[in-house]
């Protein structure tokens, strides 16, 4: 952060990246999205219902360009000088950090101890560095992944930090070969690392496979007859770096942690867990700074804790991992509370501290209550011993612990919403603090999405609901207009992550033409002012097709991306509208559905025999289908689009005028039509695939039945 006040010259500053250019074609196309509304309201009268709905549709897109456009009017990038910190800061800060797992099935251990160990490595004193992995899934066989990664650290750590390897994840480290020399020390070393990394992971693999040994290792008593939903706090010092030399002082602390659940007891997610990360880290080490990391990334960079960052208005959302975050952040401090050396204001003192208040905020623990003291005093002293504090750190564990506290209301992540980060974020924003994003070159945290399907749909789906939570819920960057410190136009960007309300128009738009085509309607406007609904489309892709190019795309990944925009707005989005209304109805609840995770597994030195690269790679990108209901929208579209071009062309057919002077459809509802069918082509295939790449019959069946309904209601009107 800047410190304005000093006369030495600023740690970071602010370059701005505004283009005219940039802010020319946004307004162009605000104008022709305006163009288009007011001709739809200058002809609504001689029109029936489709120019209706095709006004609410076009307004509510022309919305959404204008909120896109306020958002990104004046972009800016956090320039920092490392340098000037080197001279500055001689003694780093602690920094905790923390990774949050739920379910060993759908985390893969290897892969979470892949996190840590990207994590334990990265280029910072390991003395000031402690990595904490809460265990949702309350898994023994995740415990013993730690156990082995902590051990396989005390070789990984050195060798990266001997050879300045890049990325500290060994899975992705090792999908590359060895390009050295045969002979070197380095290729020696590498080779040895190869076989360690292969132990460990073959360790993990054996012990999913066959866990009853564990049984007989005193180390695991704990997890003997728990539940993952019903066990006590287990916590374990899997390694704790007393200094000492060599390996003994290069690999920081490593704790794992597996908070209390019972039944009947809320445990609200992935920021239930982040907030027992909070207090158990503020009991051993109390770092100022917290870095979050979810278990499916890794540190890609190894001096991530240094980067450049992308600035705006008040910042980027948090978007839940690669996060730094200051631990009063945290604890609920605004700048307001703060005077400019950075201690706490005398208001802000009574408040925080009044002594009656503490334990009715922070909770019954007093070594708790120390602790968030200290911290709100910047005067953390970190635990001599780790293991002293445990039974603290189990108390604190409790799933009671929080009740009648201030924990997730002002305190820690906060709830009431899946998407734990945007309303965390949304509560940063409003005390009026600002953010950064970090985005060094090359990025310094990597992670995997879920394949092209179902699980991209159902995460897209929990965001979307997450994020209509948080805007009305109390953390609401809509509510308290004048009262809160949040920026009006950092208001305007958390109203794009209504973005999942977009869902609605974008069904109906791409139903619009087929209808029209069906009824032989009129869609679009006719003569010279269909030139407007022509230049927005040629515009529009014209330039998002230059933004993926510009930023080394290739056009085919521009297309699958607009695809994919469309069926996660349809077949995702869609269900958090039903979320949502099914929520406020109280007819249900909106669950926490972990996505499935896979990691890459290191190469072979030679394939083995009938191992077929190629045969996988064509897999890669490959959309796939289930039964489940997130299909039934992209096949109906498909089908009615289908459907009306086939009436289209029997009609041509039948008449030699494919414009249909008349006032009815024509070509352009036609290429509507096309363009829909291309924007769904995963459906087009699935069609026609068989597995997991086709639709399966039910999907299908439903699909058609609403066709069948949509095509006969077309055809009574
Ligand atoms: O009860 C839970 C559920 C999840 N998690 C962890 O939370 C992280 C995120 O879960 P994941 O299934 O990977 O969801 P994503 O969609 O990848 O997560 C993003 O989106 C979520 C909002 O829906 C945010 O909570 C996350 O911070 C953000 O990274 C993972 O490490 C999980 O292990 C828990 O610790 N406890």
């Amino acid at each position: 952060m800047a410190d304005s006040s000093s006369s030495l010259p600023p740690l970071c500053e602010r370059i701005s990246h505004k283009s005219y250019v940039l802010r020319a074609v946004d307004l162009m196309i605000l104008g022709l999205l305006f163009s288009l509304l007011l001709h739809r309201i200058q002809h609504m009268s001689q029109k029936d219902n489709v120019w209706l709905v095709a006004l609410f549709c076009e307004s509510c897109l022309t919305f959404a360009w204008l909120i896109m456009t306020c958002i990104k009017w004046s972009p800016a990038e956090d320039k920092p000088y490392p340098k000037r910190l080197d001279e500055r800061v001689h003694d780093l800060p602690l920094v905790d950090m923390f990774v949050p797992t739920a379910d060993p099935v759908r985390e893969p251990p290897i892969m979470v101890a892949n996190t840590v160990l990207s994590l334990l490595a990265v280029n910072y004193p390991a003395n000031k560095l402690a990595c904490y992995v809460s265990d949702d899934g309350c898994s023994p066989l995740t415990y013993f992944s730690l156990k082995e990664a902590s051990k396989f650290a005390k070789i990984w750590v050195p060798f990266c930090k001997k050879y300045n390897v890049k990325v500290r994840a060994p899975f992705r480290y090792f999908l590359n070969p060895l390009v050295a020399a045969d002979d070197s020390e380095f290729s020696k070393d590498w080779e040895m690392m190869k076989r360690e990394y292969e132990r460990l992971s073959r360790k993990v693999e054996d012990a999913s496979r066959d866990s009853h040994w564990l049984d007989a290792d005193k180390d695991f008593e704990a997890f003997s007859n728990t539940k993952p939903s019903d066990h006590s706090t287990i916590l374990k010092v899997v390694w704790e770096n007393k200094g000492g030399v060599g390996e003994e002082k290069e690999v920081p602390h490593l704790v794992y942690i597996s908070r209390e659940k019972r039944p009947n007891y809320l445990h609200h997610y992935k920021s239930g867990a982040m907030n027992f990360l909070l207090r158990v880290s503020g009991l051993m080490t109390n770092a100022p700074y917290m870095l979050h990391v979810d278990c499916d990334m890794y540190a890609n960079e190894a001096d991530v804790f240094l980067g450049r960052g992308v600035a705006g208005i008040q910042g980027p959302l948090y978007c839940g991992s690669g996060c730094f975050h200051t631990r009063r952040v945290m604890y609920g401090v605004s700048p307001d509370d703060l005077e400019d050396d950075g201690s706490l204001t005398p208001v802000a003192t009574r408040e925080f501290l009044d002594e009656d208040k503490l334990a009715t905020k922070f909770g019954s623990s007093k070594e708790m209550v120390i602790s968030m003291v200290e911290a709100l005093k910047r005067k953390s002293n970190p635990q001599n011993s780790l293991t002293n504090i445990i039974e603290a750190a189990q108390e604190v564990g409790h799933c009671h612990y929080e009740y009648q506290t201030s924990w997730g209301k002002t305190l820690g992540c906060l709830y009431d919403s899946v998407a734990e980060d945007m309303n965390t974020s949304s509560g940063i924003h409003l005390r009026g603090w600002t953010s950064s994003y970090i985005s060094p070159e090359p990025p310094a945290f990597l992670g995997s999405t879920p394949s092209l399907g179902v699980e991209a749909i159902v995460q897209q789906r929990r965001w979307g609901t997450g994020a209509i939570e948080v805007l009305f819920n109390k953390q609401s960057p809509l509510i308290g207009i004048f009262r809160r410190k949040i920026r009006f136009r950092q208001r305007l960007a958390y109203l794009w992550v209504l973005m999942c309300l977009r869902s609605i128009p974008e069904l109906l738009y791409c139903l619009l033409p087929a209808y029209c085509l069906l009824h032989n309607y009129t869609l679009y406007p006719k003569g010279p002012c269909l030139g407007i609904t022509i230049t927005l489309v040629v515009m529009h892709c014209l330039y998002t097709l230059w933004q993926y190019l510009s930023l080394g795309f290739s056009v085919k990944s521009w297309y699958v991306s607009q695809s994919l925009w469309r069926i996660i707005a349809t077949c995702g989005w869609l269900f958090s509208v039903q979320d949502i209304i099914l929520k406020l109805l109280g007819i249900s609840k909106i669950g926490f559905v972990i996505a499935k995770k896979t990691i890459s597994k290191t190469r072979p030195s030679k394939p083995s025999q009938g191992e077929d690269d190629e045969s996988n790679s064509s897999d890669l990108g490959k959309f796939e289908f289930d039964s489940s209901c997130h299909f039934i929208p992209g096949t109906f579209i498909m089908l009615v689009n289908l459907a009306a071009l086939a009436v289209f062309s029997v009609r041509l057919q039948w008449s030699s005028d494919c414009s249909s002077g008349g006032g009815g459809s024509g070509l352009a509802e036609a290429c509507g039509c096309i363009l829909v069918v291309l924007l769904f082509f995963p459906f087009l295939k699935g069609l026609f695939e068989k597995g997991k790449y086709g639709i399966p019959l039910p999907t299908l069946s439903k699909a058609a039945f609403l066709t069948v309904l949509f095509v006969a209601f077309s055809e009574e009107n």
